[in-house]
């Protein structure tokens, strides 16, 4: 089938001397590619258009995209702004610090980031708190014989990091429910109608952020408790002009939707991954077999190499972030390109995950590339994370977390004489607003 895009807009546009990428529908524009097949829609671009040209992203208008990796250190760039992502979605990220610059952003960050290093991971045991639900998790998968994957991480990473906050997990379904409909803002066309996104999205974000709010007064009503929204409850109350009540409610809910949707999705694609290659399923089982326990502390995560490589690769080919949206503050110079003030970009993360000028043999899953490299991790080999200010506060609690769902899974299944099977075929996989394999997949462990 050929990409989703609109036939009958076939002009040849320029916009500040830059291509506009034909095949836009009236108000969702590229959209639908973007969201279904996005490395092609890039490609195609890249082929008839250069390396600089624009997309429409509908009612979140157009963005500036760049596929050459000179883009990636924008992210870093004092003139370039995350304000944009508030406009894109003001009831999703409104007031999160992933939408704020400079002063603003630090408070926030500084609020809760200690807790997400390796240090406060091991202070709070969080390697501890995790494992017994990981395996009792994959323990059900290999009793039940056969899961739909990406159902199941989406509990599994949201069941992880309520924990990690502190507070109850109740109707763990029902959360990952709302939280896909409030991700549908990103690209709702703007029609505020019953049943359609955005009401949908609007309506999920109220029933989450009443939650929410019940435990931050039960957190203040608690203070002896521990858990990290009794610890961001106290900073938050704690800062210099004290920070309101609803910046405090959008972080967590930001943290909730951070900390779950792109890990459920990267760990749906390891077991998709192992189903698939039965030596590199051989590969793993061989080394959870030499640690023989799922590890529990950072320090401990050296002497799971090959979790950590198959962590590292599938995010590689599988970028759970594949766009970033900024904006240009002032005039830049991009490649060859100047680009006006107030010019909203994109930094398409995906392309440059999988670009033969960073990887050798791009397309090709291979742990070696991790394996056998002596220097260390740079940002660009991370960059599915971000880099710079907003750089992913989750890195070290993801590489923790996957790391030992890997070596749980791995120890479970070879134990009971069993490993992953593909059972359906992948399609209806997404790229936007965040990326995941398809809901269908089916794993089976025989
Ligand atoms: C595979 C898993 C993950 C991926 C691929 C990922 C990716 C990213 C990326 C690309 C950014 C940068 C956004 C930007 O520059 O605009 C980011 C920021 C962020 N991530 Fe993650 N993330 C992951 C897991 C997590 C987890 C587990 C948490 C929390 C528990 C988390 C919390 C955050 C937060 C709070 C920010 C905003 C940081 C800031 O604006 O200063 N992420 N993430």
């Amino acid at each position: 089938m050929d990409m989703l895009l609109n036939p009958l807009d076939r002009r040849h546009r320029l916009r500040h001397d830059i291509p506009v990428m034909p095949g836009a529908f009236p108000l969702v524009g590229h959209l639908p590619a973007i969201v279904c097949d996005l490395p092609r829609l890039l490609r195609r671009a890249e082929r008839t258009l250069g390396s600089h040209f624009w997309l429409d992203f509908g009612p979140a208008g157009h963005m500036m995209t760049c596929v050459d990796p000179d883009a990636f250190p924008l992210l870093r760039h004092k003139d370039v702004s995350s304000a944009l992502m508030e406009e894109i979605a003001p009831e999703l990220l409104g007031g999160t610090l992933v939408a704020q610059d400079g002063r603003a952003h630090r408070q926030a960050r500084d609020a809760i980031k200690a807790a997400f290093l390796p240090k406060g991971l091991t202070q709070g045991g969080i390697g501890d708190l995790f494992a017994p639900i990981i395996m009792a998790r994959v323990q059900a998968w290999r009793d039940r014989g056969d899961v739909t994957i990406l159902r199941e991480t989406g509990d599994l990473t949201l069941k992880l990091i309520f924990s990690l906050m502190g507070i109850p997990a109740h109707d763990l379904p029902g959360w990952h429910r709302k939280y896909r409909q409030l991700l549908q803002l990103i690209v709702a066309p703007p029609v505020d109608l019953p049943g359609l996104p955005l009401r949908r999205g609007r309506a999920a974000r109220d029933w989450i952020d009443a939650q929410l709010r019940q435990f931050v007064r039960n957190a203040r009503a608690h203070a002896a408790r521990t858990g990290l929204i009794n610890d961001m409850v106290s900073a938050f109350d704690r800062s210099d002009n004290a920070l309101s009540d609803d910046v405090l409610i959008a972080n967590i809910r930001l943290l909730l939707l951070g900390g779950h949707d792109t890990t459920a999705s990267t760990m749906a694609w390891i077991v998709i991954e192992l189903a698939r290659q039965p030596v590199l399923w051989d590969t793993l089982v061989e080394e959870a077999q030499r640690v023989g326990a799922v590890p529990t502390r950072h320090a401990d995560l050296a002497q799971c190499p090959v979790a950590e490589a198959l962590f590292r690769e599938t995010l590689r080919v599988h970028p759970a972030t594949t766009l970033l949206p900024r904006r240009a503050l002032q005039e830049l110079q991009l490649g060859q390109r100047r680009i006006p003030a107030g010019t909203d970009l994109c930094i398409p993360l995906l392309h440059f995950s999988t670009s033969a000028l960073l990887h050798e043999a791009p397309d090709q899953f291979r742990l070696a590339r991790w394996l056998q490299r002596t220097e260390p991790i740079r940002p660009v080999d991370m960059l599915q994370f971000g880099t710079g200010p907003h750089v992913c506060i989750g890195y070290h609690l993801v590489w923790l977390e996957l790391v030992q769902f890997s070596i749980a899974l791995a120890l479970t299944m070879h134990k009971a004489g069993v490993r992953p099977r593909l059972l359906s075929v992948e399609k209806g996989r997404r790229y936007y607003p965040t990326a995941h394999p398809s809901m269908a997949v089916r794993i089976g462990f025989s």
